[in-house]
């Protein structure tokens, strides 16, 4: 049966361009059945808009907004381990090597029991949707039943993902890796098989190429997987860049260039050389790019996945954001739980201004990111990363409507929260009524959380709603 259509009625926020957010008060978008944005209709009404488009109003469910309250794309999360959420916030004084040696190989190991990988991965999925992540791009495991699990959750939860199962095949607790390049590469195409099983027409979920990390994968199996990605180039690849000198160190010494045909000994050489840097890759992290790297990167069309949390969590390093979009490299945000801590893309935005004012401090006072540019990358950005820009990260008919509906507190004469019955929640954001609406976001961006994702839909379908 098809799902009933939607009108949603009231203030909507989302970007325009990088630096600038539009706000369209007294607007209609309407949502067929199919998840579509068919319409978007400024200075008119949900019944207006209904009879233009043919539609009854009881076959139409409306869903308007109240004080303080509006509509915003859904967040994009282009970078989460989901094999790690178990972890979040144990990553003690360690640096990033030691941290996957220590926390996170055996945690990702020990999914292998699927009743494990069901519990921890049915939770990530509805705590990332709570934060309003309507796409995530996942790393799953080595596993194949556990990564396809994760697909499987990931669809029938209705949440918008990339699924990818880690390959590695070095470098590793031999309890914890690919036995051979051949055989990491037969199991990726069976994972890549079995997600494009279930959702043929990649409506919600797709499979991702997923080398760990250089160090990782031997130069067979980058070979191998560079081959699997010409072979493919409809599929995305995933993977992580320059996060910490000690692995970049690592890198030099595996992959020295005379043994790839690398122009340089560059991480992203490495990664070139083996034809994994395209434009449909997303990489991780970038702290340590060099010039000519980000040139690299910006020319072949990869996209990075800024991690803010995580390169505070474990101290790899300020990444310079603003260098990296004015070399033309396109950017988005991870939460790269659980190096970093937060579940939140609304975190990894504050936190991608607060590192940023970091990068300012150093002596580059451009470097700072505005709310405007931060949320820009947790939605249009984001979008970019994913290769999904055509079809989400804002609200324009043709897209699908992957939304989030943001409630903030409304403060009365008396100082009390309006219209909260005794004991339920507030949240951490009072409106006063005197803010303009960029302050207004400005006030979510720096103290919202999960209390004010009132409800979210991915494709149309309603997928979390706080009661
Ligand atoms: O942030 C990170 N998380 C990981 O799991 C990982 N593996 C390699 N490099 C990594 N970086
Ligand atoms: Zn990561």
């Amino acid at each position: 049966m098809a799902a009933r259509s939607k009108i949603f009625v009231g203030t909507f926020v989302h970007s325009k361009t990088l630096g600038e957010l539009e706000y369209l008060h007294d607007t209609v978008v309407a949502v067929d059945g199919s998840g579509k944005i068919v319409a978007v209709e400024s200075n008119s009404s949900a019944d207006a808009v209904s009879q233009k488009l043919g539609w009854t109003t009881d076959e139409v469910d409306v869903t308007t907004t109240k004080t303080a309250q509006f509509f915003f794309p859904g967040f994009i999360d282009t970078h989460l381990h989901a094999s790690q959420y178990p972890n979040v916030g144990i990553f003690g004084n360690s640096t990033l090597l030691d941290w996957l040696n220590t926390y996170t190989f055996p945690l990702e190991a020990s999914l292998k029991d699927p009743a494990k990988a069901r519990k921890v991965y049915s939770r990530v999925i509805r705590k990332t949707l709570a934060h309003g992540t309507t796409t995530a791009a996942y790393y799953a495991t080595v596993d194949v039943a556990s990564t396809n699990l994760l697909a499987d959750l990931c669809l029938q939860a209705g949440q918008r993902a990339l699924v990818g199962r880690v390959c590695m095949d070095q470098l590793s607790p031999a309890y914890y890796r690919d036995e051979s390049p051949e055989a990491a590469l037969a199991a990726t195409r069976e994972s890549i098989a079995y997600i494009e099983s279930i959702d043929p027409g990649r409506e919600i979920v797709r499979p991702v190429l997923t080398p760990r990390f250089a160090p990782s994968c031997s130069a067979p199996l980058m070979r191998g997987l560079g081959g699997l990605a010409k072979e493919r180039p409809d599929l995305p690849i995933q993977t992580h860049i320059s996060e910490n000198k000690n692995e970049i160190a690592l890198v030099r010494e595996l992959f020295p260039p005379e043994s790839t045909g690398a122009q340089d000994d560059s991480y992203s050489g490495v990664y070139d050389a083996f034809g994994l840097l395209t434009d449909r890759t997303i990489l991780a992290h970038g702290v340590h790019l060099s010039e000519s790297e980000a040139e690299l990167i910006a020319k072949r069309g990869a996209k990075v996945s800024h991690c803010p949390c995580s390169n505070s969590a474990i101290t790899s390093g300020a990444a310079r954001v603003r260098w990296l979009l004015e070399k033309g490299v396109c950017c988005g945000l991870g939460t790269d739980m659980s190096g970093g801590y937060s579940p939140s893309v609304l975190e990894a935005a504050r936190l991608a201004a607060l590192v940023s004012r970091h990068v300012a401090m150093g002596g580059d006072d451009k470097a700072k990111l505005t709310v405007e540019e931060v949320l820009y990358l947790a939605t249009r950005g984001g979008a970019e990363v994913v290769g999904l820009q055509q079809r989400v990260g804002a609200f324009a008919v043709g897209m699908d409507w992957d939304a989030q509906l943001v409630g903030l507190s409304t403060v009365d004469a008396q100082g009390e929260v309006e219209g909260i019955a005794e004991g339920e929640e507030d949240g951490n954001v009072d409106v006063f009524g005197w803010e303009s609406w960029p302050d207004i976001v400005a006030k979510w961006v720096y103290n919202g959380d999960d209390r004010n994702t009132r409800k979210v839909w991915v494709k149309g379908r309603l997928v979390h709603e706080r009661k």
